[in-house]
Formats: C-alpha cells, structure tokens, sequence
C-alpha cells in the first residue's frame, strides 16, 4: 500500500475548493457559449420528447391489436414511430454538433489560461514542480475537464428524459408510478456513497499519471548523459515503479467506477421484477389495459437506464472536477515575488544596492544572511568562489526571479520590490552559461528581446561581437537554422548568438554566468572581444570562470557561504594571498599562458 501511494500528495500550491466554488469556476467558463448551449438544450429537449413517444404510440399499437383496430391504426403508429425515430436522430446529430463545439471552446479557453497561468509562475515554482507534471496539468487535466461538460450535457438530456416518462407513468397508473418513484432515494444514495470513493480514487490515478509524465520529462531531457553514462538501464529501473504506480492506482479507479454500475443495475433489476409482478397481476385482472402495461414495461426501462446514469454520473463527474479542481489550483497558485508598487522603473542608471538581505530557497534554511553589497552604475563586478557560494543565487535576486524573506534591494536607489517588474525586466540582460537558442535562425535568436529589430540592426549587432567574422564561418551565415536548443551550432557560437541578442536588448544591466567549457582560441578571442562591447557602458555582474574576465573587472568580490570574504582588483588580491589566491589558484591560474603544471599554488602575484 505504501509503494502504490507513494509521491502521490498534493504539490505546494495545490487546494481543495468546496464543490460549489469549483461549479461556479466551471460555469464562468460555460457562460459565453450561452446561446449555443440553449440551442443544445432545445435539442435534448426535443430528443428526449421524441423518444418519449416511441413507447407511447407502442402502447396505442397494442391497445388496438387487443381491440381489433389495428388494421385502420396500423399505418399512422408505424409512421409515427419511424418519424419519432428519425426525428430523434436529427435532433441528437445537431446536439451533438454544438455540444462538441461548445467542449472543444471551453477546453480551448481552459488550457489557454492554464498556459499563461504557468508563464506567469516564478522561477521558483519551477525549481519546485518537475516540468512533466506541469505539462500533465495543462494537457490531460483539461482533457479531463472535457468530460465535466460532455456529462453536463448528458445530465440534463437524463434528467429530461426521467420528467418526460415520469408524467407518462403517472398518467397511465398513479400507483405503479408511485412504486416506480419509490426505488429513486435507494439509487440517488448510493450513488451519494461512491461520490466520495471516486473522487478520491481519480485524484490519485491523475497525480500519478502526473508522476510518469514528469519522470518522462527528465529522460528525455538528460537523455543525452543517461547514455553517456550508459544508464539505460537504471533510467528504465526508474521507470518501472512510476509506470506501476500508475497501473495500480489507475486500476483501482477502474474497480470503483466497474462496481457502481453492477450495484444500481441490481437494485434497479430488483425493482423491475417487483413492478412487472405487480403490473402483470393487474393487467391479468382487467385492472390495466394491455396497451398501458406494454407502456408500463417500456416506460420503466426507459426510466431506470437515465437513473442509474444519473447516479453514476456523479462519481464521474468526480473526475473531471479533479481535474478542473488541479487546473484551478495550477491558475490561481499565488506568486512568490510580490511587489508592493507598480512605478516604472524609467531607464536605469543600473545602481545596485543589496542592504541586509536574507535569502534561502526553502526560508528555514537561509543561503545568504543579512548581505550587504553596493555595486555602482557602470561597474563590472566579477562573482568567484566555489562552487554553491551563492553567486548564482545573488543574480537571481537582481534579476528578480526569486524573492527574499528579508532586508532590501535597491535599484538606483529605489526598492526592487515597488518597479514594474516588466519593465525592469526588459533592462536586465541575463545570460546563462549554457544559453539558450529557440529553434529558427541565428538571425531570429539575436532578434528575440526586440522582435521589430530590422536585418540592419541584427546584421550590425552581429558584425558588432567579435568582429563579426563568426557569422562569416556559419553555413549561411545568420540564415543558418540553429537546431532545437540551438544544437547545430557549436558551444562558442552560442555564446556569441548570446552577446549579440543583448545588443539588440540593450540592457542596463548584465547579467552573466560565464560558460566553464572552453573554447578554441580564436572563438575565445571573439568572445573577449565581444564581452567588451556588449559590457560597456552598463552595470554588469559576471559569474566569472575566464581568467581574462577577473583581471579586467573593475571589482572582483569572493563569496563563500553567502558571504563576502575578500573584494578588490585582481591584482591588489592575488598579492594580499588571502581567500581569492586559493580560489584563483582553483579555477583560473591553469588558463594563464605561465602555467606549468606541477609548479604548486601560488600565494603571491606575479603568475599571471
Ligand atoms: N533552486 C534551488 N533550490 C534550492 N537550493 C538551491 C537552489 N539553487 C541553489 N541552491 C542552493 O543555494 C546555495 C547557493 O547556490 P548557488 O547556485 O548560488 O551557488 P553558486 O556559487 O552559483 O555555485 P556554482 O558555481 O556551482 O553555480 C547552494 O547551497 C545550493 O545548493
């Protein structure tokens, strides 16, 4: 039991919502299609008014068989069934129509919202939540969705089609009528009673369908070091539990959905016998004519069949509205960066100022303690230590992706939390160290932060990194199609894509996670080259790896633990010998031209 329910709770933001809010939530999203869903309802009227009659002329059938008539009536009964069945048929097709119209609009706006709820999410929501089971939400959950309104529609056509055979009854047999209604409560309970079993059991069987789409996700996405690694077979180790999980839980669903039927067609199976038993003997007695007990008989099988859909549609309908009730919860998930004001933030001299803050992914375990550091418009700071120092985390913080538990960051000199974060944004040119290329051209990935840029100004950004000549060296030049994740062009040339999308962005302030894999030397060069141009004249913060960065940052601040431990120049460090030498000699002192392996650390200047 333990294995099959296991990484099937909720996530973070998931809530459960009283069924009355979540049917109010349904309906705003039934409510534009309005006119189409009267037109739908106008043709479950008229179906379940035809196939009402079928019985009903059945009846007249053989009332007049038993009285010697049907030779005149014959005719008219057979035409009018064949019309009420026809009839019918059209009816049905035209529902049919627009109710599907009316699902596919709904899930169409559904998903729509889904998608943009998920664009809308911090970074951090995503560091939480593995990408697959965001894909589930916004791909099957809406599926599921679907079903919430196609048994809408069946519901009322059911509920109809009971009204119509219930008058019908009634005007035959009062009392057979009576009894018929009698078994209704015994239905309408259990059904009440699988209400919650299915709800329950559906919510498991989508989390871990969930769980396998989000653990398919991750292959997929590291499929490449899994076969590196030759991990094949401890992916698909992986994958066996998950898949069970879902067969288990799903199957299990399948048992409580496969016992409420048997259940009601029993107790409906019961009811038949006792009423034919009862019809049977009054017909036999003159009590009923032969026509009525004929309609009696038809008319209780026409009742009990929407009855027992009716009561089984609600643990159905439990399904979709766990669904939508996971769809919801993913829209209205509340954000983790709040800001108090909308001001525009204006072009940004790119002064930053971080004043006591207190930062950690999860708030109890804190990566940063009450830090203080105040970078200057215009100044390039390089970022070193080792690895999990907290360089990263503090670009996260400028760029706003995340939010801090305490103090302030300052932004020429005004409070982070009170810009319009759009707008700040559109000035914060933040470059990872694997950057990454959309599919399409080179030309449309520098194109991409300003997408009415002209050829020229694309051409003139390009020319502008390096000197240009690596577009010269691609096969068609900036027409050349970059692959997916911008695969077809080498690591180097992704970076210099990279440095050109910011000159087309023209950021205040940089942003930069230095690639660590190296490059030959004629790219590095561009690169440098490149660096120079694109950093000039704005702030920038570099996660530095090249030692051709630190030596020419203006300022170069060492982290460890989330703590400024030394800053100054490279120069004016490496001769203090301090915390900065051990890391240079960590990192960057076997990429200077001077170095020979085996010469030992250097603790004083003069290695570069
Ligand atoms: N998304 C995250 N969720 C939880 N903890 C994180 C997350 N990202 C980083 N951390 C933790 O925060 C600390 C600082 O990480 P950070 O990425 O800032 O280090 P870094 O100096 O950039 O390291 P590196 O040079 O390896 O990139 C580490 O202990 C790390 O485990």
């Amino acid at each position: 039991m333990g294995f099959i329910m296991d990484g099937l709770d909720a996530e973070d933001y998931d809530r459960t919502y009283n069924d009355r809010d979540l049917l109010r939530r349904i309906l705003s999203y039934f409510r534009p299609k309005l006119g189409r869903m009267f037109l739908v309802a106008g043709m479950i009227v008229l179906v379940s008014a035809s196939q009402a009659v079928i019985p009903l002329l059945g009846s007249v059938g053989v009332d007049a068989i038993a009285d010697g008539t049907i030779g005149e009536v014959g005719w008219q009964v057979t035409g009018g069934i064949l019309a009420a069945g026809a009839l019918s048929w059209v009816f049905n097709f035209v529902r049919q129509l627009n109710s599907s119209k009316v699902t596919g609009d709904v899930v169409l706006k559904l998903r729509e919202d889904a998608f943009d709820a998920v664009l809308e999410r911090d970074l951090s929501f995503y560091d939480e939540t593995p990408s697959g089971k965001i894909v589930s939400r916004v791909t099957s959950d809406t599926d599921d969705f679907a079903t919430v309104s196609t048994l809408t529609m069946d519901l009322i056509s059911q509920v109809l089609m009971v009204g119509f055979v219930t008058v019908l009854l009634f005007m035959r047999s009062v009392e057979l009528a009576l009894l018929t209604l009698l078994v209704v409560p015994i239905v309408v309970g259990l059904a009440l009673l699988f209400r919650r079993l299915a709800r329950i059991s559906t919510r498991r069987a989508q989390r871990s369908l969930s769980r396998v789409n989000a653990n398919l996700q991750e292959t997929m996405g590291g499929i490449a070091v899994a076969k590196n690694f030759r991990q094949e077979r401890q992916v698909y180790d992986e994958f066996r539990p998950i898949n069970r999980q879902s067969y288990e839980v799903t199957l299990r669903q399948g048992f409580v959905f496969s016992t409420i039927f048997p259940v009601l067609f029993l107790v409906s199976g019961l009811a038949t016998v006792g009423l034919v038993q009862m019809g049977g003997s009054a017909a036999l007695s003159g009590g009923l004519s032969a026509g009525d007990w004929f309609l009696f008989l038809q008319g209780v099988s026409l009742f009990w069949f929407p009855l027992t859909s009716i009561a089984a549609f609600w643990s159905q309908f439990q399904q979709g509205l766990a669904a939508s009730e996971r769809v919801f919860a993913l829209i209205d998930a509340p954000p983790r960066v709040v800001q108090t004001d909308d001001l525009r933030p204006g072009r940004l001299a790119g002064r930053i100022e971080f004043e006591g803050v207190t930062f950690g992914y999860d708030a109890d375990h804190p990566v940063l303690r009450d830090f203080a550091l105040l970078i200057e418009a215009g100044e390039t700071v390089a970022l070193v230590g080792h690895t999990g120092a907290g360089k990263s985390t503090l670009s996260k913080l400028i760029t706003r992706f995340y939010e801090f538990q305490e103090g302030r960051l300052l932004i020429d000199d005004r409070d982070i939390r009170t810009l319009e974060l759009g707008g700040y944004r559109r000035q914060i040119g933040a470059v990872p160290q694997a950057p990454f290329l959309f599919s399409g051209t080179v030309a449309d990935n520098i194109r991409y932060p300003r997408p009415d840029a002209s050829d020229e100004d694309v051409l003139t950004a390009a020319a502008a990194v390096g000197g240009g000549d690596w577009v010269d060296a691609l096969p068609n030049g900036l027409a050349t199609d970059v692959g997916e994740h911008g695969r077809a062009l080498s690591m180097g040339q992704r970076q210099l894509v990279a440095l050109a999308r910011l000159l087309i962005q023209d950021p205040a302030i940089v942003v930069l996670d230095e690639a660590t894999a190296s490059v030959d030397p004629l790219t590095e060069a561009q690169i440098q080259e490149g660096l120079d141009v694109v950093l000039a004249g704005r702030t920038s913060i570099v996660i530095a790896h090249r030692l051709s960065t630190i030596e020419h940052v203006d300022r170069i601040i060492v982290l460890d633990h989330g703590r400024i431990v030394e800053e100054g120049d490279h120069a004016t460090l490496l001769a203090r010998g301090g915390r900065y030498c051990e890391v240079y000699n960590t990192y960057f002192r076997h990429q200077s031209p001077n170095y020979r392996a085996g010469t030992g650390f250097v603790t004083v200047a003069g290695d570069s």
